[in-house]
């Protein structure tokens, strides 16, 4: 296999779209480094991001993932997932499409829902009613994932890797980021 990646691929969308999940096989496939932002933070703190969202605050964590993100996206060549809400600050898009190019999962409400609706681990859908707090957060957030430069759908019972196959020819229409 020839593909080089020329620029860092930064990973946006929604809870369950797969960033984590698909980042770390699509890092694989293309032999490149693989980072979660998620897991930055977490490996930071020592604290998972429910404890860090308990005991300091949302506000806390998205400054903590600002940093972080900026700092990681300087990794050049390398597959960077982000957190969900990570794209909507605007100082974040900044420094992600300025030195990474940005992807977003794009998968549709009941399929993020199937996926999140048993894991206890995404602070923000700790409600009384988990679902349709995730239908508000995706009603709200679509329109900016809508920004990224590219997007690929992910449709409900895909695997995770043809998921990569379709990354892979997404970005082999930009050989900016990935020559063939
Ligand atoms: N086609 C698919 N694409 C992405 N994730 C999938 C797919 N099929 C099943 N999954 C599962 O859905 C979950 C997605 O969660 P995750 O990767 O943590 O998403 P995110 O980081 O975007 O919140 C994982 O448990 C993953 O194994
Ligand atoms: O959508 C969000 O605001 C969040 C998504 C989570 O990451 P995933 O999208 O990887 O689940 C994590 O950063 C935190 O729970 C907040
Ligand atoms: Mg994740």
């Amino acid at each position: 296999m020839t593909n080089r990646l020329k620029k860092t691929v930064v990973l946006v969308g929604m809870m369950g779209a797969g960033k984590s999940a698909v980042g770390r096989a699509l890092a694989d496939r293309l032999h490149v480094p693989f980072m979660d932002s998620d897991e930055e933070i977490e490996r930071a703190a020592a604290m998972s991001i429910p404890e860090i969202f308990e005991r300091d605050g949302e506000a806390f964590f998205r400054a903590r993932e600002s940093e972080v993100i900026a700092r990681l996206v300087q990794t050049n060549g390398a597959i960077l997932s982000t957190g969900g809400g990570a794209f909507l600050q605007e100082r974040n898009r900044e420094v992600i499409t300025t030195s990474g190019v940005s992807l977003w999962l794009d998968a549709e409400l009941q399929t993020l829902w199937n996926r999140v609706r048993h894991k206890t681990t995404r602070p923000l859908l700790r409600t009384k009613n988990p679902r349709k707090t995730l239908e508000d957060i995706y009603n709200a957030r679509v329109p900016v994932y809508a920004k990224a430069d590219l997007r690929v759908p992910s449709e409900p019972r895909q695997s995770i890797d043809r998921m990569v196959d379709k990354v892979i020819e997404t970005l082999k229409q930009r050989p900016d980021v990935l020559e063939t």
